[in-house]
């Protein structure tokens, strides 16, 4: 396995419009196996391997405050990601959403449903769902708020020098005095980082909402019929437990599944380091653009027509990286920064596979699919094939075609029959729904020459890992596998092999010595107990839209059910705010979502089903209540703001005891920010607007919130404690006395006869 890491700029010749560095042989051995303990590859999520736990030093470079570049040092297979000492998620989101389940089985037999909370819902939860089951919350409130508020609040902070990072960090200053341009959310000013840093990326008007094509059914408001889901829902439920039960659950970590038979015979690997195929970069160092035009590589006539017509002219870095050993047909394990063009990358080198294939046989009933791209969300399947869409302008003869939970099963197998196509873009448990029920489709999946994994460490993950295992099963081993994250942690590494060939290369654009995350993009982070929350999210958010006019937010928060919850609050404080979760229908996420692509002045409230690889364009602020699931989670729902080179904020909004979670990005440049006040009128506002809340949405909020931190390890292990914070939410929420809770729910989360819980 060879592993490519981009050069420092410092190294690179910015001016001249060549494709290429010379070749660079620095003769990096690597043994990605070496010493770890066998069950460190067969349970690579388990285990701590020492080794592991040492940290990458990362000195911030900040231009115009140190005035040196950290050192560009390569990394070998063996080394850890920094920061990335972590727990892995899996199905353990679902016990927040078990309890819904459990709640909707007493009143209504089958027709609730088990789901992750974020992405993984898309496709887990949708096996499982009858979205007909009580509290389905069906299109409503899609526009709680109506209009927006005036923004007459005054501005009241001061700066607090205290709260600021070290002198080399970017430093924020006092609300008053700059132009609103330049102000932050909090009444924080980002101070301008290195004089004449220019924004390289393609001056292009954004291109709004991306026409789609009509491959999805989306007038289908259906779901897969009861049956399905019954089985699933008993299927799912056996892993539900613990984290511990659904990884033991898991025929691919556990001794059967492809990902540890492939683990194991991978290793040994020893193959020399590369430099060459590096683009050569745009002068900015802060850009995410290469000196490398579209028109320069070996693409063919029409889809190059297609990458002008879409507004492309130069390849984005991860592009000008990844394609030229794409074309090559080589295995490609790719890690480039959030909104830096991973989509086209995969897209551009997998459309060739397709053009250079033989023409379809016209009486060919069955024409096979080519290209196969899994995504972990609908969202996001339905992007990269709008994406594929475009790219395929001039090629009439290349269709694309999505298939997705929340769709109706029969209607993607009419339009897999009526209108055969060579890409196919997919959600993981859709897929493998399709090759275990669609007469044919298993033939036609034969046909798979290239495997992309977009998102490739979420899919690896334990929630998915599952199903990907029987998708790999079931398409030729003789294909190009193709892997693109923004993070890859070192457990991904670990088991990649299972879908990449031995040769693959690691291709990593994030320069060695700097933050997964953009510079461009102010991170901060308010600690406030759980009482001062719901106000606290209410001022940011007014000072934010008293700022920018033209703001538009992503509030993130840690379930479904809490995610409705505040969306419905913030609906009654009059903001101007949609909602997406696993909870709304298909058809309406895929409305709301098309509309905050195009609007501004809009308030997005999500779960994680919008935390990975969605393209807003011109996101002002990312605002994340409570605990991110992970470190990778904060990094992707950071980066639905500052896309392509722009500017962003984000904010993390954590309790006291949520702070241990700081200790996992502390590799990033997140500062505190002074606490926002919160005026007398303000906390009467929040406190009517709470009380107007529906005490079934603060019920299912409470069991929700109760089972997500029930699952994270470190709030968790203590039962007890666990009970007085989730009491502590509830009373933030306005109520006396806790919500009561099925006994089956607290049982299935070991939280029987722990005091300070109502049962019913
Ligand atoms: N060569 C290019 N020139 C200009 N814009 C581009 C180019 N390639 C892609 N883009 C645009 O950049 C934006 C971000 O691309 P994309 O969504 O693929 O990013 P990503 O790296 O996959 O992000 P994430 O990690 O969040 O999934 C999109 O709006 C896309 O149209």
């Amino acid at each position: 396995m060879s592993i490519k890491f981009l050069p420092p700029l410092r190294l690179l010749n910015p001016s001249p419009p060549v494709t290429r560095l010379p070749l660079m042989n620095v003769g990096l051995s690597i043994n990605t196996r070496r010493s770890i303990p066998i069950f460190s590859r067969v349970f690579p999520f388990k285990l701590k391997y020492p080794g592991f736990s040492s940290r990458f030093s990362t000195r911030s470079f900040r231009p115009g405050t140190t005035g040196s570049r950290p050192e560009f040092t390569r990394r070998t297979g063996g080394e850890r990601e920094r920061g990335e000492a972590r727990t892995s998620k899996s199905l353990v989101e679902d016990e927040a959403e078990l309890s819904d389940w459990v709640s909707d089985l007493r009143t209504n037999s089958f027709r609730g449903r088990v789901t992750s909370e974020d992405e993984s819902d898309s496709d887990m939860g949708r096996r499982n769902r009858s979205k007909r089951g009580p509290g389905r919350d069906r299109d409503s409130g899609s526009n709680r708020g109506g209009g927006r508020e005036g923004f007459s609040m005054k501005r009241r902070r001061e700066s607090d020098s205290d709260v600021f990072g070290e002198p080399t960090r970017r430093r924020t200053e006092s609300t008053f005095g700059p132009p609103r341009k330049n102000r932050g959310t909090l009444g924080l000013q980002n101070e301008k980082r290195g004089q004449g840093e220019r924004d390289l990326w393609l001056k292009r008007d954004d291109k709004g909402v991306k026409g789609e094509r009509g491959f999805i059914d989306d007038d289908d408001d259906e779901v897969d019929d009861g049956e399905d889901e019954r089985k699933g829902l008993m299927r799912n439920l056996g892993g539900l437990v613990t984290e511990e039960e659904s990884d033991d659950d898991d025929d691919g970590v556990n001794g059967n599944g492809i990902f540890e038979k492939n683990a194991l015979s991978s290793t040994g690997l020893k193959k020399e380091f590369d430099m060459k195929d590096r683009p050569s970069l745009s002068s900015s160092s802060d850009s995410f653009m290469s000196e490398t035009r579209f028109d320069q590589c070996s693409i063919s006539p029409l889809s190059l027509r297609g990458i002008k017509d879409a507004g492309y002219e130069n390849m984005t870095v991860v592009q000008a990286a990844t394609l030229p050993v794409i074309v090559k047909g080589k295995d490609v394990l790719a890690k480039a920064k959030t909104g830096t063009g991973k989509t086209v990358a995969f897209l551009l080198p997998s459309i060739e596979v397709v053009v250079k294939s033989p023409p379809l046989d016209r009486d060919q009933k069955r024409p096979p699919i080519i290209v196969l791209v899994i995504c972990p969300t609908r969202e996001l399947a339905t992007q990269a094939a709008t994406e594929a869409n475009t790219l395929l302008k001039y090629h009439p003869s290349i269709g694309v075609q999505v298939v997705i939970g929340g769709v109706r099963i029969a209607s993607e197998q009419r339009n897999l029959q009526a209108n055969p196509c060579q890409i196919l873009v997919a959600t993981p448990g859709r897929l493998k729904d399709h090759i275990e029920n669609t007469a044919g489709f298993a033939t036609r999946l034969m046909g798979v020459k290239v495997l992309v994994l977009d998102e490739a460490d979420r899919l690896l993950d334990m929630g998915f890992r599952k199903d990907i295992e029987k998708i790999i099963a079931a398409i030729p081993k003789q294909r190009q596998t193709l892997m693109f994250s923004a993070t890859v942690p070192e457990e991904v590494r670990q088991i990649c092999h299972a879908a990449l060939k031995r040769d693959h290369e690691f291709i990593n654009t994030v320069e060695e010595g700097t933050e997964d995350t953009h510079s461009k993009v102010r991170q901060m982070h308010v600690i406030a107990p759980l009482d001062k929350q719901f106000p606290l999210l209410y001022v940011i958010l007014k000072d934010h839209i008293a700022d920018d006019p033209d703001y538009k937010v992503i509030v993130f928060c840690t379930t479904a059910r809490v995610t409705g919850l505040v969306a419905g609050l913030l609906g009654e404080l009059n903001l101007n705010i949609r909602e997406i979760h696993s909870r709304k229908a298909q058809t309406y996420r895929t409305r709301v979502s098309n509309e905050f692509r195009k609007s501004r002045g809009l308030i997005l409230v999500t779960s994680d089903v919008s935390a990975r690889g969605v393209d807003y364009p011109d996101v002002t602020l990312v605002l994340q209540v409570g605990l991110p699931a992970s470190r990778e989670q904060y990094i992707h729902r950071l980066g639905r703001t500052g896309r392509k080179g722009k500017e962003g904020e984000g904010i993390l909004l954590l309790a006291p005891w949520e702070e241990f979670f700081l200790s996992t990005v502390k590799d990033l440049p997140l500062t505190k920010a002074p606490m926002p006040s919160i005026d007398p009128d303000t906390k009467k506002k929040v406190e009517r607007a709470l009380s107007q809340l529906d005490m079934n949405s603060k019920q299912a909020a409470y069991q929700a919130w109760l089972g997500y931190y029930n699952s994270q390890k470190k709030v968790g292990n203590d039962k007890y404690r666990l009970v007085e914070l989730a009491n502590e939410f509830s009373r933030s929420m306005g109520l006396d006395t806790p919500p009561a809770i099925p006994k089956l729910v607290l049982g299935k989360m070991g939280l029987r006869n722990i005091p300070g819980l109502r049962t019913k």
